[in-house]
């Protein structure tokens, strides 16, 4: 029922939202291709019947006619069933594509992903997004579009084999008993059986998917990590720790793997003897009402597929079961994070004044332990502040706090009106062009002349000619011109206040003075605020700050 719950809760926005009437649309068509072709099914069932009986009865001239029948169905079913998938498959890329931008605009939505990292986040969130949407658009569609399609066989064979059993006589304590629709009687309880023993083999596979899913996400994550530390691996020449680490990771797979597998076998012999002996049951069943001349060989042939029709009807659940357990596995993993997402509390927009102004600031780590104790503090416009303090005392979460990214605070803060930019000690560097590099955040192109000037002014001469230049820049450029290239940026945005938090930290005293009085010089409008521990730069400032006086002492 919890289940169910959830997954309305996830399908409903979609389904009853106006906009997305003509994914109603193509659903019905879809489901109508189906019925028809249920329909020309019970048509095909008739000329069974009719074929049989002309081949009995040697009836040359009825033959030919019929196969002729036969093709014209055919022809028909085939088309019905490829129309039929491929309006299916584009109602499920449109829920798709819908499941998966509204996730993506909810986990960036208030900063939501980066706190989702400071708590307890859900597992692998990338999965969720990219693999567990389409599982479950898709298999939530194919499931619907089945359980309709089987419940018309269902309802359409079991009236033509009630209809060929007609009454059975059985003889019982002496008496002879009229059976009516003793054919699919013996169909139903056929099925019944198949779907409870294949429950009783099947139970555990969704907590076994569940696992498989959540180890196989979890082995990608680690080697895309792998990929992005690559050269402080080589470094440190951890490559055998690396490799047992993955390896490890491996292993739960292939256990869990194993056991899934264990639990798949019994299942196949369970289901797959149960669908072969399917095929002769009603032969069988069926010889007596062939010798009490209810039926004749024709009818016989009908039986058989309506029997297989009606059982393929009633074992669907039994079929289904793999895709059941998967899709109710995919539920779990996206309920669990849509409700990560919602629980993250809501930060309040932060207050905007002329001047960047803090007053009372206390700030704790996640956990709740105290790093700063009442700050106080102030960035007046077009002035520059120098702050200092030890490591670990809490700089950085500050300056996060004032950028309104960081929840763990109590008292007020102003944020200065205008273009704010903090630029960190490790500045990203999307994958791309140099030319995007530099411009990020921003989505406008600035002009060649404004991008080379930047980049001259920041001492990047070598890179004037590789603005569209394509590689990996975080990991070709030293950690010095990463951090020279992230200013570039600064001085192309010309934000109304700069807060660097250590953005100088891997130049030289000489090279990073250079650089902050070139800032100083092309940003006079710019209100400057830098933590750092470079000392030699603190004269370059108007103020300074020393934090360790708001320090907690433990
Ligand atoms: N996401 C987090 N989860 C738990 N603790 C955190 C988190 N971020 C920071 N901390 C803790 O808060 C304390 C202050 O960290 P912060 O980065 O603000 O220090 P800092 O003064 O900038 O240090 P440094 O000068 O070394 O850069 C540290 O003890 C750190 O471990």
């Amino acid at each position: 029922m919890d289940l169910l719950k959830q997954f309305w809760r996830l399908a409903a926005p979609y389904w009853f939202d106006k906009a997305n009437w003509f994914s109603w649309v193509l659903l019905v068509m879809s489901v109508g291709a189906s019925l028809t072709m249920v329909e020309i099914t019970v048509w095909l069932n008739e000329w069974n019947r009719e074929f049989y009986d002309a081949l009995a009865e040697l009836k040359v001239d009825a033959i030919y006619p019929l196969l002729i029948d036969f093709c014209g169905l055919v022809a028909v079913i085939v088309l019905l069933l490829v129309y039929a998938d491929w309006l299916s498959q584009l109602v499920q890329i449109r829920w798709r594509k819908w499941m998966t931008e509204r996730l993506l605009d909810r986990w960036f939505a208030n900063g939501t992903y980066y706190r989702m990292t400071l708590g307890e986040e859900p597992d692998n969130p990338d999965q969720r997004i990219a693999e567990d949407a389409r599982l479950l658009t898709s298999d939530s569609v194919e499931l619907f579009i089945g359980a309709i399609r089987s419940t018309a066989v269902l309802i359409a064979f079991s009236s033509v084999l009630w209809q060929l059993s007609g009454n059975l006589s059985i003889p019982w304590n002496g008496e002879m008993i009229q059976v009516a629709g003793y054919l699919f009687w013996v169909a139903l309880i056929y099925a019944i059986v198949g779907t409870g023993i294949t429950q009783l083999f099947g139970y555990k596979l969704h907590g076994l998917n569940y696992q498989q899913q959540s180890k196989e996400a979890d082995f990608r994550a680690s080697l895309l990590r792998k990929r992005d530390k690559a050269e402080q691996i080589a470094l440190f020449k951890g490559e055998a720790n690396e490799l047992q680490q993955l390896k490890r990771s491996f292993t739960g797979i292939v256990s869990n793997w194993g056991l899934l597998m264990t639990r798949r076998k019994n299942l196949g012999l369970v289901v797959n003897s149960y669908h072969q002996t399917a095929k002769m049951v009603p032969l069988f069943a069926g010889i007596p009402a062939l010798l009490a001349e209810i039926i004749t060989l024709g009818g016989l042939f009908q039986v058989r597929m309506a029997f297989m029709k009606v059982y393929s009807g009633f074992s669907w659940f039994v079929h289904s079961y793999d895709d059941l357990t998967r899709w109710s596995a995919t539920v779990v993993r996206i309920g669990q994070f849509v409700e990560a997402m919602e629980n993250q509390p809501l930060l309040p927009e932060p207050n905007k004044q002329p001047q960047l102004d803090c007053q009372d600031l206390d700030l704790f780590t996640p956990e709740g332990k105290p790093l700063l104790n009442k700050v106080e503090l102030s960035l007046p416009p077009h002035s520059q502040l120098f702050i200092s303090g030890v490591s670990g005392l809490g700089k950085s979460t500050l300056l996060r706090t004032l950028a309104g990214i960081w929840p763990f605070y109590q008292g007020q803060f102003q944020q200065a009106e205008g273009q704010t930019m903090l630029m960190p000690q490790k500045p990203y560097l999307p994958a791309g062009t140099l030319r995007g590099c530099l411009s990020y955040p921003s989505e406008q192109c600035y002009q060649d002349a404004e991008l080379t000037r930047a980049l001259a002014l920041v001492g990047l001469d070598n890179l004037l000619d590789s603005l569209e230049h394509q590689c990996e820049w975080q990991q070709r450029l030293s950690g010095g011109e990463q951090q020279r290239l992230s200013i570039a940026r600064a001085l192309l945005a010309k934000p109304d206040t700069l807060i660097l938090d250590e953005a100088t930290s891997s130049l030289d005293q000489m090279g990073a003075k250079q650089l902050l009085e070139m800032v100083k010089q092309q940003l006079p409008q710019t209100s400057l605020m830098m933590v750092s521990h470079q000392l030699a730069l603190k004269p370059l400032f108007e103020r300074h700050l020393d934090l360790g006086r708001f320090g907690v002492t433990q």
